[in-house]
């Protein structure tokens, strides 16, 4: 494929089909520059111009006559965007390679054409704020300013989470459960309830645990007439470890939680005799109330997690050998656990340039391994392969991340 770059003005939009205009986002004086994705890597090129977003530069535009157009592999975003029905999808990859800058991507796109969006950190590591520049901090919802439609955040605190999962638990089934068997002498029960290993949960819990729950919270959350109005729903995930032992919770928890009530009802039964002499109730069936409730809530998750009309899981990875390879057990393992994945974002990819610069040559050539790994590989191989560009600042505030979602949603 040839490519001819001039820099002359831009022609009026209906010039030649052949001409793609470069755009310009003239608010911030952001720039985006010729660019062009193709299954074969991203072909980019220009004598003049890198990839940037330059801030405080003399508005500029450049015009790409393509000889040979290229083929390109898009997102399909008009799927995602179709229906009017409530879609979710979870961004999710190794750590650090732009989860949360596509995550909010994609929520600002989403709202900016129409859905009333609410994007959710379930990251122990928030970083929704500041890939966002604003506040959105506090486990509630928060408006998003910028977007034409309502876009909203929710970053919830895995820990005042796991406390009150904790102290749900720790009434019926943890310590507080073993120590009343043991004050009636109904050792034997307390045994078994040894073998769930529940003290050992509650007091080292799993990694990944915290995210389970969150999402569990926020399932909670959306059964809540306030947010009956969201029509896409944008999670940004922890980084894959925890999203593997994530998927294998909603499982765990509904056994043990499962167990725990079953194990319950039998105690009450047989001490309802000795609680009528003692006349001890508590406030026991409040909280078995609430296990059951997140439960329940753990079970949706678990369904929503494999729902393929509703819910989408987007792998994020960079081009270098090593996340793509984890990106490859991560698909794998979602595979096992019945969870839709469609496509793969491969962002930060360095666009060709005419520099003779050493580094950029390397790291290009090595990027250009790892793309190529991804064409053989029987997990990636059948995803739509969406490419993103490295950009020389960080992608902070809502131009940056409509400059960032206008290269890879569409
Ligand atoms: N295409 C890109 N070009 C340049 N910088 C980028 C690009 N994508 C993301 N970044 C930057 O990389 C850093 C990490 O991005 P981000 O926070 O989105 O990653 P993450 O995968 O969510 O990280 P974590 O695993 O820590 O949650 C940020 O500073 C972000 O601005």
């Amino acid at each position: 494929m040839a490519t001819i770059f001039t820099s002359s003005p831009i022609p009026p939009p209906s010039s030649s089909a052949s001409v793609n205009r470069i755009s310009v986002l003239s608010s911030t004086k952001l720039h985006a520059c010729p660019l062009s994705l193709s299954k074969k890597g991203a072909s980019f090129s220009s004598n003049s111009c890198s990839l940037s977003l330059t801030r405080k530069q003399p508005r500029k535009s450049f015009q790409v006559r393509s000889v040979a157009a290229p083929v390109e592999e898009t997102a399909g975003f008009d799927e995602m965007l179709s229906g009017t029905q409530r879609k979710y999808y979870l961004l999710g990859g190794k750590g650090g390679v732009g989860k949360t800058s596509c995550a909010a991507s994609l929520a600002v796109k989403f709202a900016n054409n129409g859905h009333p969006t609410l994007v959710v950190s379930t990251d122990p590591a928030h970083s929704l704020s500041d890939s966002f520049a604003q506040d959105l901090t506090g486990g509630t919802l928060v408006p998003v300013e910028g977007p034409l439609a309502p876009l909203y955040a929710l970053e919830i605190d895995p820990d005042q989470a796991k406390a009150e999962f904790r102290n749900a638990s720790k009434k019926n089934g943890g310590t507080g459960v073993k120590d009343f068997m043991d004050g009636m002498g109904l050792g034997l029960i307390a045994e078994q309830l040894g073998e769930l290993k529940l003290g050992e949960l509650l007091d080292t819990p799993p990694p990944g645990l915290d995210e389970a729950i969150a999402i569990s919270k926020v399932i909670q959350f959306l059964e809540l007439e306030e947010y009956n109005k969201f029509t896409r729903i944008v999670f940004d995930t922890a980084p894959t470890g925890h999203t593997l032992r994530l998927l294998s919770l909603p499982d765990f928890l509904d056994a043990s939680i499962g167990k725990i009530l079953k194990l319950r009802q039998k105690i009450s039964s047989a001490t309802s005799a000795i609680k009528s002499v003692f006349g001890q109730e508590g406030n026991q069936p409040d909280a078995a109330d609430k296990l059951e409730k997140l439960r329940e809530r753990m079970i949706k998750v678990r369904d929503l997690f494999r729902d393929t009309e509703s819910t989408e899981f987007v792998i994020v990875t960079i081009p270098t050998v090593m996340a793509i390879n984890e990106s490859s057990r991560l698909r794998s393992s979602l595979k096992k656990e019945n969870v839709p994945v469609k496509r793969l974002v491969v962002n930060q990819v360095l666009p060709p340039s005419a520099s003779d610069c050493k580094f950029c040559a390397m790291k290009r050539k090595d990027q250009t391994r790892a793309l190529d790994l991804i064409e053989t590989d029987p997990e990636l191989s059948t995803l739509t392969v969406v490419k993103a560009p490295l950009v020389d600042i960080e992608i902070r505030g809502i131009p940056a991340l409509q400059f960032l979602g206008d290269m890879l949603w569409k």
